[in-house]
């Protein structure tokens, strides 16, 4: 679950990253080779503004919108999910509307409950994220890794460099 019981601990550092958006945006690429390309970017705020601006860039997508959503309002806590923004009218009615032609881009998918509100604004959207977990992962199209459902992914943005006590002050017993 996506609460204090992810007790293992997958941190990733910026070099990480940006090496696995980029690998995303490598498989993003093929889609859009096969599909026809995408027009715009919707980026989950806040956590899919970092991957969407690499993916951007790579795929050169100059449309970016955001759809603002929070659910996450403590550590590992999940609260109540709100919808601050939805999506602008003009990415929601490109190539006939619900989504086509448009890449939706987020960090993660865990239980799955962000990307099904999201999902539902633009079902024929093409839903991507860096990182993966078992519950979330049938909501999602594209992503790179992914990680068992008792993990807490620790973001680059949300951590700092800090001393390490060495080893043998830290073992046990
Ligand atoms: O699959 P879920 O269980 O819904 O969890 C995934 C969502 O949770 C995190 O966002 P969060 O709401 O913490 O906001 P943030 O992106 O602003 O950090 C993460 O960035 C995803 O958007
Ligand atoms: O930083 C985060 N790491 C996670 O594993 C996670 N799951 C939901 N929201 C999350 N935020
Ligand atoms: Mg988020």
């Amino acid at each position: 679950m996506a609460d204090a019981r992810a007790d293992k601990a997958f941190p990733v550092s910026w070099d990480q990253f940006h090496r696995d958006a980029r690998a995303l945006a490598w498989r993003l690429a093929g889609e859009a080779r096969a599909t026809g390309g995408f027009d715009a970017i919707v980026a989950i705020t806040r956590g899919g503004l970092v991957p969407a601006a690499i993916v951007a860039r790579e795929l050169d997508i100059r449309l970016i919108e955001t759809v603002c959503v929070a659910s996450y309002h403590d550590y590992k806590t999940q609260g109540g999910l709100q919808v601050l923004k939805g999506v602008e009218e003009r990415v929601a009615k490109i190539r006939g509307g619900e989504g086509a032609g448009v890449l939706i881009v987020d960090d993660l998918v865990d239980t799955g409950g962000t990307a099904r509100v999201v999902r539902a604004m633009l079902p024929k959207a093409h839903f991507a994220t860096v990182y993966a977990k078992p519950m979330g992962r049938p909501l999602v199209d594209t992503f790179v890794t992914e990680v068992s459902q008792d993990t807490w992914i620790y973001f680059p943005w949300d951590m700092g460099l800090s001393f390490q006590p060495p080893i043998r002050e830290g073992a046990p017993g």
